[in-house]
């Protein structure tokens, strides 16, 4: 199979442009009539109007008498107006028919009674006064809600009451979703190296119906063209729109533009967008087909850019809007000019302004749409953006979870984990954002006012202290709050059984032992190049000093695939990946929180947690942690 040609470049707007503009069809779907009850979340396709007043006869609004307000005029203490009832007087409850020829209604504890006949008020009641008259709710005809509303609990209940038993709705438009491949697998079957679990399909599954339409996830259809062909004819009979996943690129088997092309009429393949850019739009016997790139990042926005405004238009609706807010960008963005990029960031009011962190760029990491808090566009016009500019973001949470959220930027820790487990767990308000740049880079967002707080375990080398002297040396004119999270043990992580013997740091210079070492500024370097310098070692002579990886993880996947024979790390990443574990020494894991928040509900909070025996235990549970200070005050500025 030949290669397919290049992908166009063009622009987003002309993109939506040439699709939009040739869905000449009637893009709003039919309508259907459904039973109210069964109508939430879906459409009105017109105006709905009420059959029935409501109330439909006049009903008393409280219990107690009913009475003609005449009857009553000049009551008071003094001179208190007695009435018979039965006659004058007639008892009903919330809700009953007012009966005839009376017009008000005086509460059953307004009311003294005399004797089994006789009842005696001291206030007159007005003419209809506690009296819900015919069409107070709705009058026969009202319209009770517009076209193109989305129907809500509250006005299934209006409609009903109304005497609206049926209601006009949009049929839901119908998405075929095909994923294609051969190298997919369902969720659950056993895996072999080059097998991809097939999910994208239910991820556009649940799009779809968050957006009002009707998914139908077909099975996987693989790298065949003729049966890719077969197929899309086949769905493009039975649904609305198309979504064909994966094979949209330039790859011998990406086939998915050509089948367009000879079914229909191909109108835009490549868009300049990132991710997302070998998008392919099309019609095909009149109906849209959109070819969605495989990996699930790009997917996911190109459903956001040209899926959902699409099922908007057959709906009438914008289905998905979002929120924006102003936020100030923590780190510089490089983006290439004339590419609208889309950004995932996530967000933490710091003080009083909401500060963007942004994340991993990579298409393939479906868990950064999990852990962002925002998206954020890149003009195609700017070659990037700066740290500090303010940007405007798309809010993928509400103002207030931002509000509620305790920003960890720095060293990573299992434990950080645990602790905004725990703290959900008792304050479902509040959540825990960390973000991982290691032990200097926290320092660095603490010294820019970017986060509340900040792990680190960094060995200074000339006292031999943790920690204490570089905050006293990098934040010199903040006041901050030091506090110990745990201490953890950081060893040697090599493969089960310890096969080249590795005991301590002498090992490293061995002729047969391969080392990965950790990148400049990780507290697990400095602790390395500690050891080194103590016991007079040349780190020239360790092969694979020059290696860096960036986590204790990454460190424990080169020893586990045996591209090398040990790393410094710590127990839990040994333990994960079921390698075995040398102690070398234990290290001081502190939290550093500026005096500002230190007393702060979120931080009283976070404290809470870190201090209680759930936390303590659980961290303890992992291994090679142990929590003698845990909470303790080390340091205040
Ligand atoms: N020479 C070039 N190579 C690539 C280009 C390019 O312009 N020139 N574009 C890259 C970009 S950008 C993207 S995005 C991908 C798009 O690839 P395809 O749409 O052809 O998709 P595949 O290659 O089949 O799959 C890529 C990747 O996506 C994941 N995947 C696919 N389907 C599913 C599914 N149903 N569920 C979960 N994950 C799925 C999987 O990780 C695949 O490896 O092409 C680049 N290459
Ligand atoms: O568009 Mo690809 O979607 O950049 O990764």
């Amino acid at each position: 199979m030949s290669r397919t040609i290049y992908l166009d470049n063009i622009p987003l707007e002309t993109a939506r442009e040439k699709f939009f503009l040739r869905l000449n069809q009637p893009v709003l779907l039919k309508s259907e009539q459904i039973p109210t009850e069964l109508s939430l979340g879906r459409v009105t396709a017109e105006p709905v109007f009420a059959c029935l007043s409501s109330p439909h006869y006049h009903a008393s609004a409280m219990d107690g008498y009913a009475v003609k307000a005449a009857s009553t005029f000049g009551a008071s203490e003094t001179l208190p107006v007695q009435l018979k009832t039965g006659e004058e007087a007639v008892l009903v409850d919330t809700g009953d028919p007012l009966p005839q020829g009376y017009d008000a209604v005086v509460m059953i504890e307004d009311v003294h009674y005399i004797d089994e006949n006789t009842i005696e008020i001291i206030q007159p009641v007005a003419p209809w006064e506690n009296i819900r008259t015919v069409g107070e709710d709705l009058v026969a005809t009202e319209m009770i809600l517009p076209a193109n509303h989305i129907i809500r609990p509250v006005d299934i209940g209006a409609m009903l009451a109304g005497g609206v038993n049926e209601v006009s709705v949009r049929v839901k438009p119908v998405v075929a979703i095909l994923p294609t491949g051969t190298e997919l697998v369902q969720p659950g079957s056993p895996l072999k190296p080059g097998d991809i679990i097939e999910y994208n399909s239910r991820v556009i599954s649940g799009l779809v119906t968050e957006w009002g339409g009707q998914p139908k996830v077909w099975g996987i259809t693989p790298d065949d063209y003729g049966l890719l062909l077969e197929r899309i004819g086949q769905a493009v009979a039975e649904a609305d729109i198309v979504v064909v996943n994966a094979g949209s690129s330039a790859g011998t088997e990406d086939f998915t533009a050509r089948a367009v092309a000879e079914l229909g009429e191909l109108l835009v393949h490549g868009v300049a967008i990132k991710p997302g850019k070998p998008v392919i739009l099309g019609l095909v016997k009149g109906k849209p087909v959109i070819g969605i790139p495989g990996y699930p990042v790009s997917a996911v926005l190109n459903c956001e850019l040209f899926l959902r405004p699409l099922l908007g238009k057959m709906l009438g609706i914008e289905p998905g809007l979002r929120e924006t807010a102003k936020a100030v960008l923590a780190r510089r963005v490089v983006s290439p000019q004339g590419v609208d990029e889309f950004v995932r960031v996530k967000l933490g009011q710091v003080g009083d302004r909401i500060v963007a962190t942004p994340m991993s760029r990579g298409a393939g990491i479906i868990m950064s749409l999990v852990r962002a808090d925002g998206l954020l566009q890149v003009p195609k016009l700017t070659e990037g953006l700066e740290a500090g500019a303010e940007v405007e973001v798309e809010l993928f949470r509400t103002k207030e979870e931002i509000r509620n959220t305790v920003v960890a930027v720095g060293s990573h820790d299992i434990s950080l984990d645990i602790l905004g487990n725990l703290l959900k767990e008792r304050f479902p308000r509040l959540s825990l954002s960390s973000a991982h740049v290691g032990s200097l880079g926290g320092l660095m967002a603490i010294k820019r006012g970017e986060c509340h707080i900040a792990g680190m375990h960094m060995l200074d080398e000339q006292t031999g202290e943790y920690n204490l002297p570089y905050i006293e040396r990098l934040l010199k004119h903040q006041q901050v709050t030091v506090i110990n999270l745990m201490y953890r043990q950081q060893g040697f992580i090599v493969a089960r059984g310890n096969p080249k013997q590795i005991k301590g740091i002498e090992d490293l210079v061995r002729n047969d032992v391969r080392f990965i070492n950790r990148q400049r500024g990780a507290g697990t370097r400095i602790l390395l190049d500690y050891y080194l310098k103590q016991k007079g070692i040349d780190p020239e002579l360790i092969a694979g000093y020059d290696r860096e990886e960036y986590t204790h993880m990454a460190v424990a996947v080169a020893v586990a695939s045996g591209t090398v024979d040990t790393g410094l790390g710590i127990l839990a990443a040994a333990h994960a990946l079921d390698l075995d574990f040398i102690p070398l020494t234990e290290e001081r894991y502190d939290l550093v929180i500026p005096a500002e928040f230190w007393h702060t509900d979120l931080i009283n909070a976070l404290m809470e947690i870190i201090r209680s025996d759930k936390f303590k235990v659980r961290v303890a549970g992992l291994g090679g942690y142990d929590m003698r200070d845990t909470g303790k005050v080390l340091m205040q500025s």
